[in-house]
């Protein structure tokens, strides 16, 4: 050994502060297990061994210079592979973080960034730390210190061998501030001796041989309680403590694994088994949706399309790039749109299920039936996540329900309303004549021998002969008139909108006489006549029952009295009829024949009180009954266009006339001709007006245009032109019946003209009702400011006379001053006149 050592004794080296190896006690006695050893050591080779126990980082130095021959206590690490021979690891130490117990959530190295680690300089930690990139450590000359350190909160983390950890923090009272972390590594205890110093290693390992196992053990035991392969053993009891219960604690963490991991295996077995039955499932319901008989369909919260199934897509004619993203409701039918989306909203609050039959438009415009039958989902949360839903296509089903409504409101074979459809209509024009103070027409239509055809050229042919007639008459009434088939040879017609009985004989005239023309049947030609019996709402009655029964009895009335005619139910009604028709083809022919005439009515200037115009009144003298009055034939004249013509002569003759009186010596007159609305929208009214004047050499001035105000409100910008042309020539304008319209204030500042006429109706009781004074007054007074003349119509008496002429009025005109009359009679009444005083 001598050789072997530098000295004839042994020098080993050791940490003087790494209890429970190698520690001083109180009086700074060198205590330990590996000093105890090296007793033994020294005891049993016969060599002295001198310990040298000093501060780590001393016993460093003091071996690394020379000075001793082993060193002890001492961890293997990298950095001194290269400078140390080690024993065999006689001691397994755990080294891991220490915390104060505030701190949580420190598992290793990876959480100590941002933390300060106190450690023992020298010690191998150190280098670990460094190694795994902690650089923020702070060195303590001893282990004590750096306890010390941490037990005063200076450090709240450090890196220290457990047992010496263990030992200071158990001394200071301080066990329970402290959590540590697993290891970090994992040191062992070596004793060591320089690389290259082989002998020597080999002889103090030959000593070791020398000291019998059961004294090392029983060295151990005393220090630890029991060998040193249990380190935590040494420690006090409440590692003991914390051992049983990271003991128990592991075996129940090991229980509850092994539980976890069958519950996890059982899971994930039961999740397979889900996951395989979701996806037979879905590929079941892929196939039932893919194949299904009706449109399947879903929306999202918002009721926008996410899914529609090839069914739905064909029903719908569109691919289904088409509806994504489109709000259902946009499909709708306009007609179905409101109250679908009515319904729809009320199924969305209420969170029902929407049903209900409605129309989609087709991508193409047509109209798809479908019954939609919507369920509203919720995403498992309660929060409603759209719908859910089928379309049935259902348009064969309201087809063949709107042929059975069809076919129980009209007659299969013309597709004529029935009479239970007509009734319907009856009650819904009646509705409407009420409100606009109209009347009603009911006719009953009976083709006259119809049953000979039938009987002679067959039930084809009379069907294809009513077909035909329906097609006549069809175009014999507005859209808004209905026609409907009785059965058999009846018809009833519906007419609407009735101002009097002979809007009603007109249709029925019109009737007749396309009738009256041959029908060309397919193999056929056929005529056929037919009777007419009228009834008017409300004069023969007010509901359907009533007017039909009467119409009917005045449809055999016409049969009797020999077909092909119509008959009112009314007496008067039929002789009014009769009239108008009469007077309807007599107008016609009336011009050629000459049987015009006009009648002259004095009219008086109140201020000199003499006659200074005249009014033209057209009479017809009809070859059966006698002079007609212009109310009875104007208006049929007008609806005929007739009035051009007429209005034509009556301003020839009218100028005529004037032109002759001229030449008789009379004064000079203005004449008063009255316009229809017809003249200004057909004929040359300028060109007529200029031609009249010129044949008959009139000053313009003395020609007086009376226009009414049902002209004024009709084509106004034409009407203006016209009437700015006419003032343009030089003739006067008047307004006739002022102040029965409606419009006429609001024309009065845009036409030009010289005149009004106050309507005799508001003279008729200037005296007696305040209201129509006050109107008259009115009227003077505004012509007055607009520099307009008055004249007044229809004055009957005195009274009259001097009111208006209280009222300034300027001009008079009536019974009272002279009824119409012929132009001889008014020459002689011009003669015979005495100024008004
Ligand atoms: N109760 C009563 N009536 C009086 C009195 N003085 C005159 N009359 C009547 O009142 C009507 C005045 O003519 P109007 O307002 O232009 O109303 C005229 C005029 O609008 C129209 N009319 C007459 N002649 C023509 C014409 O040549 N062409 C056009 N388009 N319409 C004409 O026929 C309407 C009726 O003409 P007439 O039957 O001649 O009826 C005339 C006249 O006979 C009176 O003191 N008391």
């Amino acid at each position: 050994a001598e050789a072997v050592f530098k000295h004839p004794w042994l020098t080993v080296v050791m940490d003087d502060n790494y209890p429970p190896y190698s520690f001083r006690d109180d009086q700074g006695r060198l205590q330990g297990i590996r000093k105890e050893i090296w007793d033994a050591w020294a005891a049993h080779n016969g060599i002295e061994v001198r310990v040298v126990a000093t501060d780590w980082a001393k016993a460093l130095a003091y071996m690394n210079t020379g000075q001793a021959d082993v060193i002890d206590t001492i961890f293997e690490t990298p950095e001194r592979e290269s400078l140390y021979t080690y024993s065999r690891p006689y001691a397994d130490i755990d080294v891991p973080i220490f915390f104060h117990q505030s701190i949580s959530g420190i598992t290793g190295a990876e959480n100590l960034h941002g933390f300060t680690v106190g450690v023992k300089a020298g010690d191998a930690c150190e280098d670990w730390l460094h190694a795994h990139g902690i650089f923020s450590t702070h060195d303590y000359p001893s282990f004590g210190e750096l306890v010390d350190a941490a037990v005063r909160n200076d450090i709240r983390v450090m890196c220290i061998d457990k047992p010496l950890a263990n030992y200071f923090l158990t001394k200071r009272d301080a066990e329970t501030h402290f959590r540590y972390s697993k290891p970090l590594y994992k040191g062992q205890l070596h004793w060591a001796v320089f690389k290259g110093s082989e002998s020597a290693f080999k002889a103090v390992n030959r000593g070791f041989e020398q000291v019998p196992q059961t004294e090392i053990d029983a060295i151990e035991k005393k220090w630890m309680g029991s060998p040193l392969a249990r380190p935590a053993a040494v420690i006090a009891p409440y590692v003991l403590y914390a051992m049983a219960t990271a003991a128990l604690l592991s075996f129940a963490m090991l229980l509850w694994n092994r539980t976890l991991r069958r519950r996890v295996a059982l899971r994930t077995g039961e999740l397979e088994s889900a996951l395989q039955a979701l996806k037979s499932s879905e590929q079941h319901y892929q196939a039932l949706v893919g194949t299904s008989p009706v449109g399947v369909f879903e929306t999202d919260a918002q009721g926008l399309f996410v899914f529609m199934n090839e069914r739905g897509l064909r029903m719908l004619g569109a691919r289904f790039e088409q509806l994504r993203g489109n709000h259902w409701q946009h499909l709708l039918h306009p007609e179905d749109r409101d109250e679908s989306c009515a319904a729809w909203g009320a199924s969305l609050s209420l969170r029902q299920v929407f049903q209900r039959e409605l129309r989609f438009e087709r991508i193409g415009g047509s109209a798809l039936w479908v019954l939609m039958q919507a369920r509203p989902m919720d995403d498992g949360d309660g929060r409603f996540s759209g719908f859910i839903g089928t379309l049935t296509d259902i348009s064969e089903q309201k087809a063949s329900e709107q042929r059975i409504q069809f076919l129980a409101y009209h007659d299969p074979l013309t597709g004529l309303p029935n009479r239970l459809l007509i009734r319907e209509h009856y009650d819904m024009a009646v509705a409407h004549a009420n409100r606009s103070d109209l009347g009603v027409a009911l006719l009953v239509l009976d083709l006259d021998h119809f049953k000979n055809i039938n009987d002679s050229l067959g039930h084809a042919v009379g069907d294809e002969l009513l077909c035909a007639v329906v097609k006549i008459l069809r175009g014999c009434v507005r859209d808004t008139d209905t026609i409907s088939r009785q059965g058999g040879d009846e018809f009833l017609v519906l007419l609407t909108d009735q101002h009097s009985a002979d809007d009603a004989a007109n249709v029925a005239a019109k009737m007749l006489e396309r009738l009256s023309q041959p029908i060309r049947l397919e193999h056929h030609e056929l005529s056929i006549s037919l009777s007419i019996g009228i009834g008017m709402y409300p004069t023969d009655g007010e509901d359907f029952d009533t007017l039909l029964k009467k119409a009917d009895t005045a449809m055999y009335h016409a049969k009797e009295s020999g077909r092909n005619a119509f008959n009112f139910f009314t007496s008067q009604m039929n002789a009014d009829a009769t009239q108008t028709l009469m007077l309807r083809s007599g107008l016609a022919r009336a011009l050629e024949r000459q049987e015009f005439v006009l009648h002259y009515q004095p009219q008086v200037d109140l201020e000199t009180g003499r006659i200074m115009g005249t009014e033209a009144l057209l009479r017809w003298k009809h070859p059966d009954l006698g002079l007609v009055p212009p109310n009875r034939f104007i208006g049929i004249a007008e609806n005929s266009g007739l009035i051009v013509p007429i209005g034509e002569w009556v301003i020839q003759e009218a100028c005529r006339q004037a032109a002759a009186w001229y030449e008789a010596g009379l004064p000079q007159l203005t004449m008063a001709v009255n316009l229809s609305a017809i003249q200004f929208k057909r004929g040359n009214l300028v060109e007529t007006v200029e031609n009249a004047l010129f044949a008959h050499r009139i000053p313009a001035p003395l020609l007086e245009l009376e226009l009414t105000e049902s002209i004024l409100i009709q084509d106004t910008d034409n009407v203006l032109a016209t009437v700015d042309r006419l003032k343009s020539i030089g003739v006067k304008l008047s307004i006739d019946d002022f102040g029965t319209g409606y419009s006429s204030l609001m024309y009065l500042h845009r036409l030009n003209v010289d005149k009004l006429k106050i309507d005799q109706s508001f003279v008729r009781d200037l005296n007696d009702d305040p209201d129509d004074a006050a109107i008259v007054q009115a009227v003077i007074q505004m012509a007055k400011s607009l520099k307009l003349r008055t004249i007044a119509e229809g004055v009957e008496n005195s009274q009259q006379l001097d009111a208006l002429r209280r009222q300034s009025c300027d001009e008079v005109q009536g019974y009272f001053l002279g009824h119409p009359m012929l132009a001889d009679d008014f020459a002689r009444h011009l003669a015979d006149w005495k100024p008004l005083t």
